[in-house]
């Protein structure tokens, strides 16, 4: 087992179990935002990869799970689902130390089956679907809890986690039932602008323009339109029509894009995030 500035008589703040992309835009951004000092959070994963962002800011690093879970006040589950039962079975659930918050951001993992692995009282566990843009605190995530937790209970540990979140993107509490779908659009979301936008530049180099000037305008449209659509409260219908110009050349472009089934093919592709996190929060 290998340790790099881990200390096993201290308590950790805020710990990941997982230190991958999803960990880093998180954990990355809760120390740029101070909501955590480095010194106090805490990552874990069985291999050296992607380890040395950690430790080039000061975090604990370790290879032991249970050095995060049995040390740590607020633990990220931030591994794929596919490797949770493993880990799980790894963890001294008894053991249990100063946690006080878990929040799974694994997707498709329901409730139910963290509530029956870890025993824990339903107002300390959360099921988050964050996003990467939370690395420049332009993330958005969506947070449930579970029905039996105790209202007083929750009253504690919500604004908590509320309070994490929005220090890196918006945050919005929706029911379970919702969260599959959620993350769909915004938990895969971002890689949908960047194909989009990827797709743009190839169309502008294709009539002249040097990439980099094409992916920076391609970028800038797909924020600038999405700031509107965030910040004026207008319907995106109505957003639209203010760039088509009658007879113009967006109406040239929109017309390709139906012609080409766009709005098809991004309605197929939140029902395939959304039925491949289902798929993967089924017990196997
Ligand atoms: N990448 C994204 O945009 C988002 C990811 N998520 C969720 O975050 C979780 C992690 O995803 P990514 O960060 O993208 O994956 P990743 O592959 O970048 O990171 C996974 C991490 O888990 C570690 N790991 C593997 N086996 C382990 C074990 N037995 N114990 C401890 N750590 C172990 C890996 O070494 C790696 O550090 C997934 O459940 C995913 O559904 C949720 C929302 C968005
Ligand atoms: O692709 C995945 O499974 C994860 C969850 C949402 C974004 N990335």
């Amino acid at each position: 087992m290998s340790k790099f500035n881990y200390d096993p008589h201290k308590t950790y703040e805020i710990g990941f179990i997982g230190s991958g992309n999803m960990a880093q835009a998180i954990g990355l951004a809760f120390i740029k935002k101070g909501i955590c000092k480095a010194e106090n959070l805490i990552v874990s994963s069985p291999s050296e990869n992607n380890k040395k962002v950690w430790r080039d800011i000061g975090a604990a690093v370790t290879t032991d799970n249970n050095d995060v879970f049995c040390n740590t006040k607020i633990v990220f589950l931030a591994i794929k689902p596919q490797y949770f039962p493993k880990v799980v079975s790894e963890l001294y659930i008894k053991a249990l130390g100063p946690l006080n918050i878990l929040i799974s951001i694994m997707v498709g993992i329901p409730l139910n089956t963290l509530q029956e692995a870890f025993m824990l009282k339903p107002s300390v566990i959360f099921k988050v679907m964050p996003n990467t843009p939370s690395l420049i605190q332009e993330g958005f995530s969506v947070i449930s809890y579970q029905n039996e937790a105790i209202l007083e209970e929750i009253e504690v540990t919500l604004p908590k986690v509320k309070l994490l979140m929005s220090a890196i993107g918006g945050v919005e509490v929706i029911p379970e039932s919702l969260m599959n779908a959620a993350g769909a659009i915004s938990g895969s979301g971002p890689a949908y602008a960047f194909l989009i936008i990827e797709a743009l530049a190839d169309g502008g180099v294709k009539q002249g323009l040097p990439r980099d000037l094409a992916v920076r305008l391609a970028a800038s449209a797909m924020a600038g339109g999405s700031r509107m659509v965030l910040e004026t409260g207008k319907h995106t219908g109505q957003l639209k029509d203010m760039v088509t110009s009658a007879g113009g050349s967006t109406i040239a472009a929109l017309h390709a894009l139906e012609k080409g089934g766009v709005r098809f093919a991004m309605m197929d592709a939140v029902e395939a995030a959304t039925n491949r996190s289902k798929e993967m929060g089924e017990k196997k």
